[in-house]
């Protein structure tokens, strides 16, 4: 006997959502996989931007690696993962919904009648100020562990570091500065992220429209490529605010702390020169490029699996 009509709908509904979350899952893997393979280059950014012991990358390489093994590059790592999936949801779904707002068009329809770049600024900064409240206790607690140099095998009698972990990391500061000591540097990382967020969804969409013939997605590699020069060009102006927000996000540890973000602009620049503002942009970019373009690719095809 043949399974009735309704049934076989059901079956194949059901199939259906297995598929997509099996093509969610995967992307949501690939993302993950991506920050994994990002965060040596990150850690050595952090540690380059903070710490004036190193020369330029290949020293501070050959020095983490010589002291803390090739574990010294992942340290911090495990909140950022935790926490990508929120982080980008938030920045992604503010986005896509102040789009949808100003222009009245889903992502669907935005191929046929493509917003200006205006409005695309617009949505872009929008989500990147309202993204900054989630991740920035998250990227705080990531920049005090990438920055702890003790190895994991200590000799005896030597200090242990001061945070064992990222809870204990989260627990200590809220002890010793309270629930805004977590959201030290948050100011820094909303001046970073409002107006680069911005420029990061109009590199993209700019590029996308160059080669995408019009009412047409782009393919797999125009997303790619147009995700990974998105994240570079983001980043290229988001570097002098980025070494200001680590900075001040060390500051709480040390005995020399900053009295706000021009303050901790000035002495920077008076110490180390103009240069100061560039710490890390080449490592950072040799970064940028794999996330974002796996990053894009993710949310074009879990906009378009969802319908
Ligand atoms: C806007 N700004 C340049 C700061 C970040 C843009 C890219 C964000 C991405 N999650 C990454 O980690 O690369």
């Amino acid at each position: 006997m043949s399974p009735r009509p309704h049934a076989c709908l059901t079956q194949y509904l059901v199939w259906r959502r297995l598929q997509r979350g099996q093509l969610e899952f995967l992307w949501s893997l690939a993302g993950a996989l991506g920050l994994v393979l990002g965060h040596p280059f990150d850690t050595v950014k952090v540690r380059l931007q903070t710490q004036t012991t190193y020369r330029g990358i290949i020293d501070c390489m050959v020095k983490t690696y010589r002291h803390e093994s090739l574990l010294g590059f992942f340290k911090g790592m495990s909140f950022p993962i935790a926490s990508i999936a929120m982080v980008n949801s938030v920045l992604f779904g503010v986005y896509s919904n102040t789009l949808l707002a100003l222009t009245a068009t889903s992502h669907q329809e935005r191929r046929a009648q493509p917003p200006s770049y205006i409005h695309v600024f617009t949505a872009g900064c929008t989500g990147g100020f309202v993204q900054v409240y989630c991740l920035a206790p998250f990227d705080l607690i990531k920049v005090r562990l990438q920055n702890q140099t003790e190895p994991r095998a200590r000799p005896p009698g030597s200090p242990p570091p001061r945070y064992r972990g990222p809870v204990h990391c989260a627990v200590s500061i809220f002890q010793e500065e309270g629930p805004r000591g977590l959201f030290r540097g948050a100011w820094a990382l909303t001046l970073r992220d409002t107006p680069t967020l911005g420029i990061y969804f109009v590199t993209y969409e700019w590029l996308c429209r160059q080669s995408t013939r019009d009412g047409q997605d782009p393919s797999p590699a125009t997303v790619l490529v147009a995700g990974g020069f998105a994240g570079i060009a983001s980043w290229a102006v988001a570097t002098p605010l980025d070494v200001i927000k680590s900075r001040l996000q060390m500051a709480g540890l040390k005995r020399r702390a900053y009295r706000g973000v021009l303050d901790c602009m000035v002495s920077s620049a008076r110490q180390e020169g103009l240069g100061v503002f560039f710490r890390g942009l080449t490592i950072n970019s040799a970064r940028a490029f794999p996330v974002n373009a796996v990053t894009f690719l993710s949310y074009e095809y879990l906009l378009r699996s969802w319908g």
